[in-house]
């Protein structure tokens, strides 16, 4: 008997991700070469008022059943899944799959046919941007206890060099008993890391696809020109709802051309818009500016 919690997202739903996806085979070539850095997809859920959570370090769930199914099965479909600090003491998340059929997941037919190769096989890795080393995980962090169930993948964790040099013992042995490790990234200002560098580290250690989850910074920053070009898809569930001022935003800084007049700062193409449920999905690509090495 599969999981109660495994979610399904029927294949005729599925139709419409797939020019936004990573190919199925990561050896393939992508929509637009680029060898250094990993397919990467921006998706999140917001509001009408364009907002991730009701306030600051809280968790607020937006999609409803249907494109929360859509959302973990972006999850078996990216070799990686990115979140910032901030989204991690908030919300303790899993950051795993739930989709029935991947590890964990799996209905009894297939557990029995699942071969010990096939380990965590549609699990993505979960990763972290945790400059300073801040998030204060345990056993009992969400993560983890997915890890001990064998639903999951434990996170690597981005921190600066200078950080490195002070992590307490007993963090770095947590992390590693379960499978997971800190990763070091050069960053650009004192503990500001450069996207590009970031996304260049996670390729070179294996991940050919991420899916970047948030939260309203992580978003806001990657939605700047210098970061536009590492974006290969952006999916976003809206949900009908206003949350109401005083909330997480996704609203990247204003820009303004050479002539000081405010021009947007992002905008879509090849734009596909898909009801799921009350939630309407919107898919495209970062239009204009593309900047990739
Ligand atoms: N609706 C959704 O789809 C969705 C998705 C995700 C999250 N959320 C919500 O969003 C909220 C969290 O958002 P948030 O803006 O507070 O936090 P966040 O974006 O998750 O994390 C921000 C923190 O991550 C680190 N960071 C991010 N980018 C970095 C970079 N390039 N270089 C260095 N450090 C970087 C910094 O840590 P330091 O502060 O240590 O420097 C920064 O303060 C929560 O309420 C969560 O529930 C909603
Ligand atoms: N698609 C989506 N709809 C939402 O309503 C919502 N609140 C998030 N939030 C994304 C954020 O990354 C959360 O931390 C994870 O969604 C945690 O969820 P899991 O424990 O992994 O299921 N994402």
């Amino acid at each position: 008997m599969a999981p109660r919690d495994a979610l399904e997202f029927p294949a005729s739903d599925r139709v419409f991700l797939e020019p936004h996806l990573p190919p199925l085979d990561s050896s393939a070539t992508p929509a637009t070469p680029s060898t250094t850095t990993p397919f990467t997809t921006l998706t999140f859920a917001t509001s009408l008022d364009s907002a991730l959570a009701l306030s600051p370090g809280t968790r607020t769930v937006l999609s409803g059943a249907q494109s929360k199914a859509m959302t973990h099965y972006l999850r078996s479909r990216h070799d990686g899944i990115l979140i910032g600090v901030g989204t991690a003491v908030a919300d303790d998340p899993g950051l795993n799959c739930r989709i029935l059929g991947v590890s964990g997941y799996e209905s009894e037919l297939e557990s029995e046919s699942q071969s010990l190769s096939q380990e965590l096989h549609g699990q993505p890795r979960p990763v972290v941007i945790d400059p300073n080393a801040r998030w204060g995980f345990s056993e009992e962090s969400k993560l983890f206890q997915l890890c001990r169930e064998g639903k999951g993948r434990a996170p690597w964790i981005v921190v600066t060099q200078a950080t490195a040099q002070s992590i307490p013992f007993d963090k770095t042995r947590l992390l590693e008993r379960y499978g997971g490790r800190f990763i070091t990234v050069s960053s650009s200002s004192s503990d500001s890391l450069d996207w590009r560098a970031i996304l260049e580290t996670l390729k070179m250690n294996g991940l050919s696809s991420v899916m970047i989850e948030g939260g309203g910074q992580v978003i806001n920053s990657l939605l700047e020109p210098p970061n536009l070009g590492l974006i290969d898809s952006v999916i976003v569930t809206i949900a009908p709802t206003w949350l109401g001022r005083g909330g997480v935003v996704v609203s990247p800084a204003r820009r303004v051309d050479e002539g000081g007049n405010a021009i947007p700062a992002a905008r879509l193409r090849d734009v596909v818009w898909y009801p799921l449920g009350e939630d309407v999905v919107l898919c495209g690509r970062i239009g204009g500016v593309h900047c990739r090495g």
